[in-house]
This record gives C-alpha cells, structure tokens and sequence, in this order.
C-alpha cells in the first residue's frame, strides 16, 4: 500500500455507501522534512549562547523560516525518532554508546559496570558547565535524548527516501555528527547521524553504492574513518584544511582510503587560508572537475550530504571565514540531484550565523523542491577559481585519477 500511497495525489476509492463520496488520502510524492524540538534541548548549562555558536536557536531559526516560507506546508513531515542503542553500535562501541546515549532516567537498565570507558573524561568548562571540551558541551538530561534524535531523524529520513516513500529530504537536526569518531566526541559532535543512516541502508535495504558529500567547511574525520576502508561508501568532502591547521586537521587530499577503500575516500582540502576567501567559484570548479565526474562515475543508489552551512557568508574567522552564497548550496543540491534518480538526503551539521543558515536551508529545500532559487551572482558564475584553488584541484585529479581516470580529461 505504501506504494501506492507514494504515487501523486492518490484518491482512494470510496469505501462504504456512495453517499460519502471519495476518501482521500492525498500522500503526494515530494520532499521529505524531519525535525523534532526535543533537539532543542542540549544546552549548556552556563547558558551563554555567544560562547557557545552551537545552540537551540539555530533549530528554531532553520524551522520557522521553512514554515514562514510555506516550504513546511509543501513538503512531508517525516516521523522523528531516536536512533537505537544498536543502530549507534554500528558506527560507535557499546561503552560509547553507553556513556552517551544513556542519561539519569535511563541509565539504570544497563549494567554500566562492565564497560571500560576508553573515553576522556568530562572536564569543567571555564564557562561554568561540563563537556568534553569548551565545544562539545554535555547536559545531563538533555543531551543524550538529542544526539540519538538528531541520529534516528537522518536515519529515519534517509530510508523513506531509499525505499521511495519521498522524493528527497532535508533533516533540520542538532548537535551535528560528522565529527565523531567510534570511541570520541568532539567538535560539537558526539553521535555521527550521517553515517548511523548510511550504515542502516546498507543493512536494512542493501544498497550496494552510497554516496556522501561533505561540504562542512569542517573535514569529517568522524564519518571518513567510519568508512575508510569500505568501497561500499564513497566520501567526498570539501573542506578548509590549511595543511591540517584548521580543525579538525585530517582530510588531506592523500588520505584516499585503505584496503578495499582506496580511491573511495576523495578529500577537497583547500588551503590558504582566506587570502583570498574561497567563495561560489572554487566550489562550483570543484563540482565540475571532481565532485560530479567522479560521482557520476561511481552511480550511487542515494547520495547523502553532511549539509554544514557555515562555509557560508557570515561566518567570521574562527568558525569558517568562507564566502559561499546561499543560492550557491541550491546550486550544489541541484547537481546532486542529477545522480541515484534524485534520492539525495540533507543533513544539518553546522552553520551558526543565524541569518545565513536559514537563507541557506531555504535554498536547499527549494532546490529539493525544483523549485527556481535565487540566481547565482554573474560575478561568481565567470570568476575564474583562485589561483590557490586551482592548484589544490590539480593536486587532487593527479592523487584522484589511478583511482577514477574519468576526471583524467581535467589534468594538464
Ligand atoms: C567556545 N568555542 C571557542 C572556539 C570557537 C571556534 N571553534 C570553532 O568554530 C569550531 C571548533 C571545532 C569544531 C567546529 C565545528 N563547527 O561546526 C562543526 C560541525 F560539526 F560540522 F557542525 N564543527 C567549530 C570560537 N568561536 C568564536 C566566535 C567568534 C565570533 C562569533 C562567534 C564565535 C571565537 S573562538 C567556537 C566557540
Ligand atoms: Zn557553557
């Protein structure tokens, strides 16, 4: 019956005397949403939302510009739910899974006694609250309820999408993921929702290609060591790395991968720092000579994108300090879009300047949408890539290309 249901505006035939006319049940197939408030609630217990870039508000801004948009009214409402404590053991350990996942209302169910806790340990905050550093803050109550929320959303959104009960989606979730590693949060992130979902649709539907783009302006340590040696998954990310000077350090474009992985793993290091910024034009050459070609050339069965919006203007220095448009991540949704029938799924990861990141999420859900979106600036769109940016592109098609010789062409 879902089937069914997912086609265009079914009308179900009416059941019962004819004086009650047709039942409908209008199930259009489109764009799917996910987000949930208890998401809201990880908040530092300091309270100060300038320390922390990181909170609530982001949500709520993100959400109400979808619906004062009318975008929430076109789209699905996709059930949200928290990951399981199993669907996490496929990417973090038990104990992990343990320390984070559980809280004072739970934690009594398991027998914590046996777990050798192989994390580091909370520490005090200069701010007043407790975390494992001044980013990755922890509240007690609240925080394990959000992290396996944000995690059972993507994963959740990710299989309607997978099995056809909506076109596409985005996930409106908090904290983000991409940079957990199996044993270790960090960088806001402690449970790694992208690639809890990747994991479930490989298990639970067999997919045999998933691809995941990353454009964070963060690398995603977390998901590439997850998946660095399976072919099964490939990873792309773009990514500030300032030859590993810019957190978290790691996605040098010679990281390709090990054993069965080698090639799978394809790291857009850009370097420089922003002298000049990297802006619309890098990333946009970066799509056409790398990202598309190779993606192509893979032919995923679902693209999934760790959609961090803080390459974005308006992300000063410290959290970012690139120059991407809105209408520009529009852009970059509308060429995945082009691969696995147009099975993409977005999720959240950062972005903290609030204007910015809600400009950004209504031009992805449009672009989801097929809706127009705003236009790229002419100024973008015929500027050529910084010199800078040029080389580092270079330097990944000649590292790239034993692996995928499609984007041979582009070598000097
Ligand atoms: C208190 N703290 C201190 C360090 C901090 C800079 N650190 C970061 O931005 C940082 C560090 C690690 C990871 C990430 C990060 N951002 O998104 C992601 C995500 F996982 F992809 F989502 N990771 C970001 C600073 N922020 C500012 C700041 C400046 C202007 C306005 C707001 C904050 C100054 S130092 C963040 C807040
Ligand atoms: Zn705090």
């Amino acid at each position: 019956l879902s089937r069914a249901l997912s086609s265009p505006l079914v009308t179900l035939s009416p059941i019962g005397n004819s004086q009650e006319g047709p039942v409908s049940v209008h199930h259009a197939f489109t764009t799917g949403l996910v987000y949930d408030s208890l998401m809201l609630k990880h908040q530092c217990i300091c309270g100060d939302n300038y320390y922390h870039p990181e909170h609530g508000g982001r949500l709520q801004s993100i959400w109400a510009r979808l619906q004062e948009t009318g975008l929430v009214a076109r789209c699905e409402r996709v059930r949200s739910r928290k990951a399981s404590l199993e669907e996490l053991q496929t990417c973090h350990s038990e104990a992990y899974t343990m320390l984070f996942g559980t809280n004072p209302l739970n934690r009594h169910r398991f027998d914590m006694s046996r777990l050798d806790l192989p994390i580091k340990n909370f520490v005090m905050l200069s701010c007043g609250g407790i975390g494992i550093d001044s980013d990755t803050i922890w509240n007690e109550l609240h925080t394990a309820s959000a992290s396996r929320m944000a995690a059972g959303c993507v994963t959740e959104l990710a299989l309607k999408v997978a099995t056809g009960e909506v076109k596409n989606g985005f996930a409106v979730v908090r904290p983000p993921g991409h940079h957990a590693e199996p044993q270790q949060a960090m960088g806001f992130c402690f449970f790694n929702s992208i690639a809890v979902a990747a994991k479930q649709l490989r298990q639970r539907l067999k997919l045999e290609k998933i691809l995941i783009v990353d454009w964070d302006v963060h690398h995603g340590n977390g998901i590439q060591q997850i998946f660095y040696d399976d072919p099964h998954f490939l990873y792309i990310s773009l990514h500030r790395h300032d030859d590993g000077n810019f957190f978290p350090g790691t996605g040098d474009p010679l990281e390709v991968g090990i054993e069965d992985g080698i090639g799978f793993t394809v790291n857009i290091a850009w370097s420089g720092a922003l002298n000049p910024p990297i802006g619309d034009a890098e990333y946009i050459a970066a799509f056409r000579t790398l990202v598309m070609p190779i993606a192509r050339d893979f032919d995923p069965e679902i693209v999934l994108v760790a959609a961090g919006f803080d390459a974005a203007n308006g992300h000063p220095a410290p959290l970012g300090g690139y120059t991407l448009s809105p209408a520009c991540f529009g852009y970059l949704t509308k060429q995945l879009m082009t691969l696995s029938k147009g099975r993409v799924v977005l999720a959240l990861e950062g972005g903290y300047d609030l204007p910015s990141i809600c400009d950004c999420s209504q031009e992805c859900v449009m672009a989801l949408l097929e809706d127009e979106g705003s236009p790229l600036q002419e100024e973008e769109i015929t500027r050529k890539p910084s010199p800078i940016a040029v080389n580092i592109l270079q330097q990944t098609i000649s590292i790239q290309a034993p692996h995928w010789p499609c984007i041979k062409r582009w070598a000097p």
